[in-house]
């Protein structure tokens, strides 16, 4: 969290708050976003992890962050 800069809010879905962010070390603009995370649940909640597998499947696209 700390290679992005804040902006503003754009949105929020059922599980997070969505950012206009800027990468810190590019100046590229970006969505951010944050995710509740439950510390009782290993490996972290099943909803985000099915969220970045698909984005990892996605990941060929330019606009689309790399994990
Ligand atoms: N890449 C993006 N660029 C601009 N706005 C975005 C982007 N991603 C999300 N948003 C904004 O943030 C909102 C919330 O997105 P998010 O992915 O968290 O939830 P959702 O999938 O729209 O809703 P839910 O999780 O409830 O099904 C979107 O409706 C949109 O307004």
């Amino acid at each position: 969290m700390e290679a992005f800069e804040k902006l503003e809010k754009v949105g929020g879905g059922t599980y997070g708050k969505v950012y206009r962010a800027r990468e810190k070390a590019t100046g590229l603009i970006v969505a951010l976003k944050k995710t509740r995370l439950h510390e009782d649940e290993e490996g972290g909640p099943p909803t985000t992890l099915c969220e970045i597998s698909i984005l990892r499947m996605l990941g060929r696209d330019p606009d689309i962050v790399r994990f």
